[in-house]
Order: C-alpha cells, then sequence, then structure tokens
C-alpha cells in the first residue's frame, strides 16, 4: 500500500524567494520538497547545495516538511553523513554512480535517512530489482537530468509500470515534464510520487495543480487497490 505524493522541484522557483516560494507550495498541499543537487560533473548543470539546503531547513522543520534530496552528483558515498548533519530526510543517489549500491544503502540508512535510487533514461530498470527490497524509493527519470523544464519522456512509463507490477508497496517516483498532461500516463503507469517544477512553482495557483497531481495519482491507486 502507498500513498501519493506530490514533490514540487525548488528548481524552478525564484531562488531570490525561495523561503516564501516554498512555504507557499507547502501551505498549497506539497508533501514532500523536491532538492535537485547537481556537481556539474554527473550532469552539465551546478545547482545548489549544503548552505542553501540548511538555510530551507532552519525556516522549514521536518514535521513541516519532508525534505528529499535528488543526488545528481559523483561520489554521493562523500557527501551522506554531510546531508544528514543538516537534517534532510531523503538521499536518492542515482544508479550509475556507484559500484556498490547495497554499502551505499546501507551507510544511508546508518546516517538515519530514508535511501532512493535514481536511473536515467538509459539504465534498464532490472537494475532496480535486486536493490528494491532494500529501498524506500525508487526514482525513474522522465528527462536527462541537469536541467527543469524539459519534455516528459512518456516511453519511460512501461518502467514504472513494471516497478510497480514487482513491488506494489513501493514507493515510485517520477521526475521530469510531470504537469496536468502529463500525470495521467505516469499516474497510470503507476507512479505514487511526483517531482513537479514548472508545473507547480510557475503556476498562478500552486494548489489547484497539486490538487490535480493528487487526485489523478490517488485514483489510479484506488484502481489498483494499493492506496493507503
Ligand atoms: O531532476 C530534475 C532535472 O534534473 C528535475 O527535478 C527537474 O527540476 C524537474 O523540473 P520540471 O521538468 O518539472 O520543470
Amino acid at each position: 500500500m502507498v500513498k501519493s505524493h506530490i514533490a514540487p522541484s525548488i528548481l524552478a522557483s525564484d531562488f531570490t524567494e525561495l523561503g516564501c516560494q516554498c512555504n507557499k507550495v507547502i501551505d498549497g498541499g506539497a508533501d514532500w520538497l523536491h532538492l535537485d543537487v547537481m556537481d556539474g560533473h554527473f550532469v552539465p548543470n551546478i545547482s545548489l547545495g549544503l548552505p542553501v539546503i540548511e538555510s530551507l531547513r532552519k525556516k522549514i522543520p521536518s514535521s513541516r516538511c519532508f525534505f528529499d534530496c535528488h543526488m545528481m552528483i559523483e561520489n554521493p558515498e562523500k557527501w551522506v553523513q554531510k546531508f544528514a548533519d543538516i537534517g534532510i530526510d531523503q538521499f536518492t543517489f542515482h544508479y550509475e554512480t556507484t559500484k556498490n549500491p547495497k554499502e551505499l544503502i546501507k551507510l544511508i540508512k546508518s546516517c538515519g535517512l530514508k535511501a532512493g535510487c535514481a536511473i536515467k533514461p538509459g539504465t534498464d530498470v532490472e537494475v532496480l530489482y535486486e536493490l528494491a527490497p532494500l529501498l524506500d524509493m525508487c526514482l525513474i527519470m522522465t528527462v536527462e537530468p541537469g536541467f527543469g523544464g524539459q519534455k516528459f519522456m512518456k516511453d519511460m512509463m512501461p518502467k514504472v509500470e513494471h516497478l510497480r507490477n514487482k513491488f506494489p508497496n513501493l514507493n515510485i517516483q517520477v521526475d521530469g515534464g510531470l504537469g496536468k498532461e502529463t500525470i495521467g500516463d505516469a499516474a497510470t503507469a503507476g507512479a505514487n510520487v511526483i517531482v513537479a517544477g514548472t508545473s507547480v512553482f510557475k503556476a498562478e495557483k500552486p494548489s489547484e495543480v497539486i490538487s490535480y497531481l493528487r487526485k489523478e495519482v490517488d485514483d489510479n491507486l484506488e484502481a489498483r487497490g494499493i492506496k493507503d
């Protein structure tokens, strides 16, 4: 059994008003904040890191919002403890960045964090089958990681479907190009954690978009009989 979680990606926010904008989407119904950490090596972009997330955490406690960190970085092992120390809730590493994913999951959990594993569009979903029972969440990228505002890759949906059929109780996240036009595909395939940057932060009424996304997910989880 799983719940819907709507996770706006702050990459699409106005960074000069970050705290206010985050509070607005949380008041509008967001369950998680999705924090995209990029190092300029694993992906061709640099976004934000420890100081920004630490400041946000001081304003927004865990009891108010779950901090979901998507680590688009090389050598993720080096950063787990540091991100745990500033109070994040979940550390999602990329499968492509580590030789020993099982050890990394152990490390993440030993630091008191939830563990997620992401795969790029070119990576086979089968790599997650052995790891999924050890994980709190799998992330199927629906764009090439690195930038917000890209087109949703519908051809990633069979990955979500395979994963959902094998693991009915797993949190399955999709990330990239999600909004009102694409949520139907993701929800039908079985995704329950929806990252939405542009569609939420650039909306006139973020709360209305969040409710729309949640309803699509909830209806589909209910139809599958796996809604918590
Ligand atoms: O991880 C990434 C991009 O690498 C995403 O989290 C995007 O930031 C989502 O943005 P939208 O496609 O929803 O604008």
